[in-house]
């Protein structure tokens, strides 16, 4: 049987297709490699972008949080630079400050240097996919990539950013330049996705983290070509696509009509009000504000009620999620109680 077979009764594959589950499915956006102390230290003395190129590592990290909480999903060890780095690009991940491009790319010239993504650049990605299905049975792999625009800020800021300026500065500038860096991206973005689904990836992920910086105008024009193309280049494997991107309420009706089967949905906007932007058939994938497993457990628990509650309202299919990634100080234990509470909450009598 494939890996894609093995997870179709899933309760996380089922919600993404809108179909009855016996119970919420749950998996936390950066739950690999975050506050986890057996993370910490397998990690030890190991720089970021070397642990994604070693599949027993990418392996171990990945089923951690399954182990540990009991999650509905694994999600794939890994970073959104990771294809970058993989074609040649001088990109490295700071401690505690994110993706570092030593050379930003600015103009036409700099735009050589995104070649194309081959699958052999990526061997120890197929290995350790193919490691990790066998393991996980029947609980799904959710593989994932940076969509185009989050992906392009990093290369044009030449690391984090606050404002998206000299980003913003090509896009209005050089809107040729910036369309043909984007459709660049899309093709790369494109090649690791299929690399992931092919070695047997059950859903896949697109992070555009960053494009709530965007009017709905601006992403229209300058960003949903390029994420379109990415969706639609994975179609046809049959897998859940899911879209996320954060402060990104204004731009969900958009994001939906990119092409995913399920949209990711922040804190901000409740998911019944979620639905109602994102139009019908879709699925929908949050959204507790990751800083509310700050607060006590009869908080955390009150607060999760209010997201099943406005999921149910919504009538769609649900899969619980933060609203964004888990935050690094958070307490494990937390997130584990978190999990039981949805799954003892939404419960199929
Ligand atoms: C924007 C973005 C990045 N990377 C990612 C995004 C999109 C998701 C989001 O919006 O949070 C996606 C990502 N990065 C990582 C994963 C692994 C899987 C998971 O647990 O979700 C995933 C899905 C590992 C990581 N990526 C990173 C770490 C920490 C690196 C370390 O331990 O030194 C891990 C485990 C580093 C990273 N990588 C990135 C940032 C901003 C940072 C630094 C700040 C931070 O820690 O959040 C870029």
């Amino acid at each position: 049987m494939s890996a894609h077979q093995q997870t179709a009764a899933s309760p996380f594959i089922r919600a993404c297709r809108n179909e009855p589950v016996q119970h919420t499915p749950v998996w936390f956006m950066r739950q690999a490699g975050r506050s986890l102390p057996e993370y910490l230290k397998l990690r030890e003395g190991v720089p970021m972008l070397e642990s994604c190129m070693r599949p027993e590592l990418i392996t171990e990290i990945t089923l951690q949080p399954v182990r540990r909480h009991g999650v509905d999903a694994a999600v794939y060890f890994s970073d959104i630079v990771v294809p970058l780095k993989a074609i040649g690009l001088d990109v490295e991940i700071k401690p505690g400050v994110g993706p570092v491009v030593a050379d930003p790319i600015r103009n036409r010239q700099d735009l050589a240097r995104l070649r194309d993504l081959d699958p052999s650049d990526v061997g120890y990605v197929t290995e350790a996919v193919g490691l990790l299905t066998a393991e996980l049975g029947s609980t799904p792999l959710i593989g994932f990539a940076g969509a185009p625009f989050t992906l392009a800020s990093y290369l044009v800021e030449g690391g984090p950013s606050r404002n998206h300026e000299r980003t913003k500065a090509l896009m209005y500038g050089d809107p040729e330049l910036w369309r043909d860096l984007l459709d660049r991206l899309a093709d790369i973005t494109t090649a690791f996705l299929k690399v992931q689904i092919e070695a047997g990836a059950s859903a896949v992920q697109v992070f555009d983290s960053w494009v709530g910086a965007l009017s709905p105008a601006d992403y229209r024009r300058y960003v949903m070509p390029a994420s379109a193309k990415v969706f639609d280049a994975v179609a046809g494997y049959g897998v859940p696509r899911i879209h996320f991107g954060v402060g990104t309420g204004e731009l969900l009706g958009l994001m939906s009509e990119a092409g995913a089967d399920v949209m990711g949905v922040d804190w901000r906007v409740p998911l019944d009000e979620a639905a109602r932007r994102v139009g019908p058939g879709k699925a929908l994938q949050g959204n507790l504000d990751p800083a509310v497993l700050f607060a006590p457990t009869a908080a955390v628990e009150a607060k999760t009620r209010e997201v099943l509650d406005a999921a149910a309202a919504a009538g769609t299919g649900h899969i619980f999620n933060l609203g964004h990634g888990v935050l690094p100080t958070t307490d494990p234990d937390a997130l584990s109680r978190l999990v039981d509470f949805v799954h003892s909450s939404t419960e199929a009598v």
